[in-house]
């Protein structure tokens, strides 16, 4: 039935050549429905960050073999083009990297309010006179991902979990459907990666947006993304359910480079997909 459900994310046959020489992205074709919580995962230079800059319409890919990228059946880009209306569907698409997202000298409620800019006039955001409606829905955003208590505090003063989490509530507030974070807990303590995940994860199936995030290491995908794709050297070298992606099989995949993919501590990670691996060995 055509038409149905929507694919959140298209990619056909797209490859990215840096002027260096160097392929960042090998020939990669792939589809995120719409509501998927997905992982991208990779060894350090595999291509992660390339791939979700190409998907945010920020970089294009090479022209030769005709390579796509549309987000709700709308190009992004095509053929080494980014689409003339990209600033339209660059507004469902919020985008997360693993830091710098928030001026610091703003108030944290500011930062989120500049969600907004895209769709109402610009100087309204410079001198801060938000409407009074889009201040509640940023309040309300801010309590989503539970950081409600720093409205007020300037965005340097939070954590750097509160400000992954800030940058959420700015997605929320600006209407993204799709969320692209990139690695964003790599910089972050076990407490703090957990939370931002749950909130990632609370987003997803809360408000259906359909989240892509990069991930350095494998436990994080396999305890909150159904699905993970993996890559090496600019290609996909696994696409599926995360637990079939075993430590073994990472080592199949990545030789010695899988060591950088598994936390040494990871007992406590894991636990909760080895449950779920047990009761449906038990339920079968
Ligand atoms: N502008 C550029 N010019 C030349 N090479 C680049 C450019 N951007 C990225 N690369 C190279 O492309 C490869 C993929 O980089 P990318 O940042 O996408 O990897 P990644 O998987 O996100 O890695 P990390 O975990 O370190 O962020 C790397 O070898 C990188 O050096």
């Amino acid at each position: 039935m055509k038409g149905m459900t929507l694919d959140a994310i298209r990619i056909e046959r797209l490859s990215k050549t840096f002027s260096s020489g160097k392929r960042g992205l090998d020939d990669i074709s792939l589809t995120i429905r719409q509501g998927e919580m997905v992982a991208l995962i990779g060894a350090s230079g595999s291509g992660k960050s390339t791939l979700i800059r190409h998907i945010a319409g920020l970089v294009t890919a090479d022209k030769e073999q005709g390579g796509a990228i549309s987000v709700h059946d709308r190009a992004v880009q095509a053929q080494g083009r980014i689409a003339a209306n990209v600033r339209d569907i660059r507004r469902e698409i919020g985008v997360i990297f693993q830091q710098f997202n928030l001026v610091g000298r703003m108030s944290v409620l500011t930062n989120v309010l500049t969600g907004v800019l895209g769709r109402i006039p610009a100087w309204r955001g410079s001198v801060g006179a938000f409407p009074l409606i889009e201040q509640q829905a940023a309040m309300a955003a801010l309590t989503r991902v539970g950081i409600a208590e720093t409205a007020r505090q300037r965005a340097s003063t939070l954590s750097g979990g509160q400000q992954q989490r800030a940058a959420i509530a700015r997605a929320l507030v600006q209407g993204a459907r799709i969320l692209l974070a990139d690695e964003p807990i790599a910089s972050l303590d076990p407490a703090s990666a957990r939370r931002v995940m749950e909130t990632l994860e609370n987003i997803n199936r809360q408000d259906g947006i359909t989240v892509v995030v990069a991930l350095h290491q494998v436990e994080y995908a396999r305890r909150f993304c159904a699905r993970t794709i993996a890559m090496q050297a600019g290609t996909v070298v696994f696409d599926g359910p995360s637990t079939q992606l075993s430590n073994e099989r990472l080592r199949q995949i990545y030789g010695s480079a899988s060591e950088e993919l598994i936390l040494p501590d990871a007992g406590e990670v894991r636990r909760p997909s080895s449950l779920v691996e047990g009761l449906a060995a038990a339920a079968a």
